[in-house]
C-alpha cells in the first residue's frame, strides 16, 4: 500500500478542484507526498494537454504547479506543527498568487516530475516554489503564495 498523498486527507467539499479534486473525474487528480524535505508530484500529461504537438501546454504546468504548491503549503503546516494531516485544526490553501517560468519545452508523452521546497510560513501564508522536470531536465520553475482559505470562501 503506498503511503497516502496529502489530497487523501483533502474532505468532500475541497475535493472537486480541477487540478487536485479526486472526485473530479475530468480532472488532472494530481497526488503530492514529501520525499524528506521537498514534496513530489508525478503525473504524465494526455493528448489533450498539446500545446504544440509533441509538446506540453503551458497552463497544464501552471496548474501542476498550482496545487501542488498548495497541497505542500498544508502538508507543511501540519509538518511544523507535528500533526498528521487528518488531525485538527484542518488546514487548507488556496491560491493566491502564481509564477511561472518556462524554461524550455516539456515533451509530452513521458512522465513529469514537480519538486517543491517550503520557502517561508508566515502566518497564513506559506510560499512554496517548485519545478517540473522531464526526463531528468527542469523545464518549468514556479513560486505559489498560498493563503489559508477563509471561511466562507466563494461568498460574495
Ligand atoms: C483546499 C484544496 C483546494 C485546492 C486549491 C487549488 C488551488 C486553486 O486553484 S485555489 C482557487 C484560486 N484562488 C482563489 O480563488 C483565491 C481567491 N482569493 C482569496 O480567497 C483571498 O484573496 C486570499 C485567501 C488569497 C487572501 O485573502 P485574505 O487571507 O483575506 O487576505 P490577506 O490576509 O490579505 O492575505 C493573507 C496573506 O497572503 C498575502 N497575499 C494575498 N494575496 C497575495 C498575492 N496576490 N500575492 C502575494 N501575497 C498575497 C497577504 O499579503 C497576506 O500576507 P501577510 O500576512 O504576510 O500580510
Amino acid at each position: 500500500m503506498p503511503e497516502p498523498a496529502f489530497q487523501d486527507y483533502y474532505p468532500e467539499n475541497v475535493s472537486h478542484c480541477y487540478g487536485c479534486g479526486s472526485l473530479n473525474a475530468l480532472g488532472l487528480r494530481i497526488r503530492t507526498r514529501w520525499e524528506g524535505d521537498e514534496s513530489v508530484t508525478r503525473f504524465t500529461p494526455r493528448p489533450e494537454h498539446t500545446a504544440i504537438p509533441g509538446f506540453v501546454y503551458g497552463g497544464l504546468l501552471a496548474s501542476l504547479v498550482d496545487c501542488h504548491s498548495t497541497g505542500t503549503a498544508a502538508a507543511a503546516m501540519y509538518r511544523q506543527e507535528g500533526r498528521a494531516m487528518d488531525t485538527l485544526p484542518a488546514y487548507r490553501f488556496v491560491t493566491a498568487s502564481l509564477h511561472v517560468d518556462y524554461l524550455a519545452p516539456t515533451p509530452l508523452g513521458v512522465e513529469l516530475e514537480v519538486r517543491g521546497r517550503v520557502k517561508r510560513i508566515e502566518g497564513r501564508k506559506v510560499v512554496v516554489e517548485a519545478t517540473v522536470s522531464a526526463l531528468g531536465k527542469v523545464t518549468a520553475r514556479g513560486e505559489v503564495v498560498a493563503a489559508q482559505m477563509r471561511e466562507g470562501f466563494g461568498q460574495v
